[in-house]
């Protein structure tokens, strides 16, 4: 992965984001900037919109407002977005191994015809980044979540995305894993000068880990801004209660 990100995007301006869906305002009026090489939080809870506005960010979603990428030398620009979903629907018996996933995925070349030793490699060492090499023969169906996860993150990764947006990742992950997976995200943030918005409902890791948080609430931004200061105010209480 040699991806030069000093050369490429520094932010992701949102301005008055909205969403409309089946007559209902999902979301409405969220602005705020996403710097490269920072950890976004967002988090708020269930029904917020939190999964909504990842999926703008994505283009998955028609929105009203803008989403400006910004690179450094200040031109726009398209970013290249990498996505792990909360959850993904597929047919769990259908005799799909992970090596043939990724390698369609990284190569866009049909894997009936064999994958190449080269792209095996390359495989391996996705894998083997996101701490999950075991898996590379077995089944996608036979995944547990936390594995079927971070398979799901090796894809994302590939091409190195300039932001990445994971929907709820360590849902899946045991105790252990997790560990792993906390590191690896700080690892890409540092590494990589990525920009990654982040869903989670662990409040302790985000107040640890994230550069900013943003809380949602009713599909407006309820609070935004460091840790310390969102977790300090009225709307996060009223969001989570006093014990957090
Ligand atoms: N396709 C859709 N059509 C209509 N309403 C939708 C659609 N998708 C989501 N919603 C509604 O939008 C609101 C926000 O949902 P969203 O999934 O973004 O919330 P969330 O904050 O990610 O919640 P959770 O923490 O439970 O995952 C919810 O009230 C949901 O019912």
């Amino acid at each position: 992965m040699n991806h030069n990100h000093q050369q490429g995007l520094c932010e992701i301006k949102i301005k008055e984001l909205s969403v409309k869906k089946g007559g209902r305002q999902l979301l409405s009026g969220i602005s705020f900037a996403l710097d490269c090489g920072q950890l976004t939080a967002l988090i708020g809870p269930n029904g917020a919109g939190k999964t909504t506005l990842l999926r703008a960010l994505l283009g998955d979603l028609p929105y009203r407002g803008r989403i400006d990428y910004v690179r450094y030398d200040g031109r726009p620009s398209r970013a290249q977005i990498g996505y792990v979903p909360q959850l993904l629907e597929f047919d769990r018996s259908a005799p799909v191994s992970v090596l043939d996933f990724l390698a369609a995925g990284y190569t866009g070349f049909p894997v009936f015809l064999g994958v190449p030793q080269k792209v095996r490699a390359q495989v391996e060492q996705a894998l083997g980044q996101v701490g999950c090499p075991q898996a590379i023969d077995r089944r996608m169906g036979e995944l547990s979540g936390g594995e079927l996860q971070r398979v799901l993150l090796a894809m994302a990764l590939n091409p190195l995305p300039d932001l990445l947006a994971l929907d709820e990742p360590f849902s899946g992950i045991d105790q252990r894993g997790l560990k792993d997976f906390y590191a690896l995200v700080a690892h890409l943030r540092d590494s990589y000068h990525m920009s990654i918005v982040l869903v989670s409902h662990d409040l302790q890791w985000v107040r640890e880990q994230a550069d900013q948080v943003v809380l949602l609430e009713g599909g407006r931004v309820a609070a935004a801004g460091a840790p310390e200061a969102v977790f300090g105010t009225p709307a996060f209480r009223q969001a989570f209660g006093e014990g957090e």
